[in-house]
């Protein structure tokens, strides 16, 4: 495979991965708005800490450290989206 078809199957990848990180955050703003109706606060620390320690699970060992990069900022804006939702 050359430089071109790389490129490709890179945008093929990121056609998923827009299409899931959307999929993800309208689920966070669903539990935004359960969040609401009880008035639980929008960082839950012990969910945010198994997440991550699942995703270290998830990974293959060389890509861990990756993968928890992009979880600390995956779960950052989930929680930016819910607090702009939420008004708060
Ligand atoms: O599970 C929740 O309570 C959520 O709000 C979802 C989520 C996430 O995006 O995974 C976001 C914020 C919380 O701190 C924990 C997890």
């Amino acid at each position: 495979m050359g430089l071109t078809e790389y490129r490709e199957e890179i945008d093929a990848i990121d056609r998923q991965i827009v299409e899931l990180f959307q999929q993800r955050m309208r689920v966070a703003g669903d539990i935004a708005r359960c969040k609401q109706e009880t008035g639980a606060p929008v960082l839950d620390r012990d969910r945010e800490t198994e997440k991550m320690r699942q995703i270290g699970e998830l990974a293959d060992e060389n890509m861990a450290q990756y993968c928890k990069m992009l979880y600390n900022k995956i779960l950052e804006m989930s929680r930016d989206y819910q607090r702009r939702l939420l008004d708060r």
